[in-house]
């Protein structure tokens, strides 16, 4: 695996953050080192998707980056048919997630789109990911994706989301900041790198409340709303689609 080095440099500093073929190269140290529980987050989005995945129906992942979501459900799933559409905007992630997919068996299962979220057309799904995605996208454009999920998941279905969220207090969002540069630190990154880090994100990831998150979910139709995992920032929820009458 890649180290990631990229905010060693002072170039680095200048430009704002993106999904480059730079960052696909050392994803997976970036995500294991700046993303608390992002593995434990990983093996229970599987094991969710696998309960409420329907036959006959399509999973989404919705900024997929090079696969680990798709790879590993692949890998769990055995000879089990499934039909996955796996959406990213990033060319490198992807180039990287087709390469995955070339050595195993199985992979026609999982369709890579090269597009934009918001944009993808959504249908028949049972099981939808997205996994620290939302919070790229432009404001104004969070609402109307969300809606759109809830309006492309079967009764039943499944929306599982993870953010990095901000606490709406602010003495209690400096806490959850301390925290999490003492995690970064923890994993190697020195002060230079988090802070470089930290002004290359300015505008590109814009967290939102707790709080926005669970009213935009109910908002859009979504009457059931779990946060099954919390780090601090790193806030995963599971939003289920009630069938009408009968529950789930
Ligand atoms: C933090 S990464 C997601 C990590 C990944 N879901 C995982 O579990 O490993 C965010 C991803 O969203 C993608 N992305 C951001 N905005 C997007 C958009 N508007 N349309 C498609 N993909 C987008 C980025 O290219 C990047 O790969
Ligand atoms: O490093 C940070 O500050 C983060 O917020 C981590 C985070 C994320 O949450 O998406 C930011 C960029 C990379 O995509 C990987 C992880």
């Amino acid at each position: 695996m890649e180290v990631d080095t990229i905010f060693t440099s002072e170039e680095s500093a200048s430009s704002p953050f993106a999904f480059n073929a730079s960052v696909a190269a050392v994803f997976d140290d970036m995500l294991n080192r700046s993303v608390p529980l992002y593995r434990e987050a990983l093996t229970l989005q599987m094991k969710l998707a696998n309960r409420f995945y329907l036959p006959g129906t399509r999973m989404y992942d919705l900024g997929c980056s090079h696969g680990n979501f798709g790879v590993g459900f692949l890998e769990a799933a055995g000879d089990r048919d499934f039909s996955m559409v796996a959406v990213d905007n990033s060319k490198p992630m992807l180039e990287i997630y087709e390469k995955r997919l070339s050595v195993r068996r199985g992979s026609g299962r999982i369709q890579l789109c090269c597009e934009d979220i918001s944009t993808t057309p959504m249908e028949e799904a049972s099981v939808v990911v997205m996994n620290l995605t939302l919070q790229f996208l432009p404001l104004a454009m969070r609402d109307e994706i969300i809606g759109r999920v809830y309006q492309a998941l079967v009764p039943g279905g499944i929306l599982l989301l993870t953010e990095k969220v901000v606490h709406k207090n602010a003495f209690l969002a400096d806490i959850q900041q301390e925290s999490y540069y003492g995690f970064k630190a923890a994993n190697g990154y020195s002060s230079l790198e988090i802070s470089r880090k930290r002004e290359a994100l300015e505008n590109v990831l814009v967290p939102e409340t707790l709080e926005a998150h669970q009213e935009r979910l109910g908002k859009s139709g979504f009457s059931m709303v779990e946060i099954y995992l919390k780090w601090f920032h790193f806030t995963s929820f599971l939003a289920v689609k009630e069938k009408k009458q009968c529950g789930v």
